[in-house]
């Protein structure tokens, strides 16, 4: 059994990991900490994780960009593998994530579904064939309308991933208005739609001369993203020190 804290536990990710986990027998949520403490749930709501004192194997973190300097530093005392899924962290942020890693089990990634993870993967291998015959890169996300960050968290993993196989040799564009020049070769476009309840969705387009390839993730729920979390934590107990990420948890 895996005793996880729920850190962002009333959130829109929070709630539909305590819905779930309640069908799995491996494990379970101990503590939640959120700004909002009031709760239905079996488990006690702290208002921040420094009043959390339950004992726990694990913690899952799906709350805001601020709160996550906070939540590693008492990850590092307590000595508590984390599974980091916040997006928009600052640069310093990451870094700070890839020091405590050295000291602890530290799992991130800016999606937790099984779909986006294998298209990481084959996106590497489009962009090493399509980017040299001369296609053009752009990515475009869709997200609901209290999203915080833009461009998400994937569609930067995804640039990073495509950039990484084309050896970092491209810049990313995010705006065009001010851009008075025809595009570059070597650019990948990132544009970010904000509306309605969209839960999150992820296209790729490498377009040709007379040719489109479109690659395309659909969330149509946020239990994809719970689900792969939940997965996360059962194989974070009892790491040791490091960075880990879901290609460590799903294997293709
Ligand atoms: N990696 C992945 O697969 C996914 C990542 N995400 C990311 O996860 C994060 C949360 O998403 P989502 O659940 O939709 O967002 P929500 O805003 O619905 O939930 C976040 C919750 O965390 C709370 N919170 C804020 N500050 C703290 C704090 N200091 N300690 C504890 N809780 C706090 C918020 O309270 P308040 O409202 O008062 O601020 C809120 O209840 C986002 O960064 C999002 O991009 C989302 C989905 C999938
Ligand atoms: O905020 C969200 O909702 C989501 N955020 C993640 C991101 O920024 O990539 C993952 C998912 O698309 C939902």
């Amino acid at each position: 059994m895996v005793k996880i804290i729920m850190h962002g536990c009333n959130g829109k990710m929070g709630r539909m990991i305590t819905e779930i986990i309640k069908e799995d027998e491996y494990a379970a949520i101990v503590a939640g900490v959120d700004t909002y403490t009031e709760t239905a749930n079996e488990y006690p709501v702290f208002d921040h994780i420094r009043s959390c004192d339950i004992e726990a194997d694990v913690v899952i973190d799906f709350s805001n960009a601020k709160a996550v300097d906070e939540l590693l530093d008492f990850c590092v005392e307590k000595n508590l593998p984390v599974v980091l899924c916040t997006t928009g962290l600052s640069e310093e942020q990451s870094e700070k994530v890839q020091k405590v890693s050295e000291k602890i089990a530290v799992l991130k990634s800016a999606n937790m579904s099984m779909g986006i993870n294998l298209l990481l993967k084959l996106l590497k291998e489009a962009a090493q064939v399509l980017s040299p015959a001369g296609y053009d890169i752009e990515l475009v996300e869709k997200h609901h309308n209290q999203k915080l960050d833009a461009p998400s968290g994937t569609a930067l993993a995804m640039a990073d991933a495509i950039n990484e196989a084309l050896d970092n040799t491209c810049t990313y564009v995010y705006d065009r208005s001010q851009v008075r020049k025809k595009r570059e070769k070597k650019e990948i476009g990132i544009s970010a739609v904000r509306a309605g309840t969209i839960v999150g969705e992820h296209e790729v387009l490498f377009a040709g001369t007379d040719e489109v390839i479109e690659f395309k993730h659909t969330a149509y729920s946020r239990s994809v993203f719970a689900k792969g979390a939940v997965e996360a934590a059962k194989y974070l107990k009892g790491k040791n020190s490091g960075m880990y990420d879901m290609g460590d948890v799903i294997e293709f």
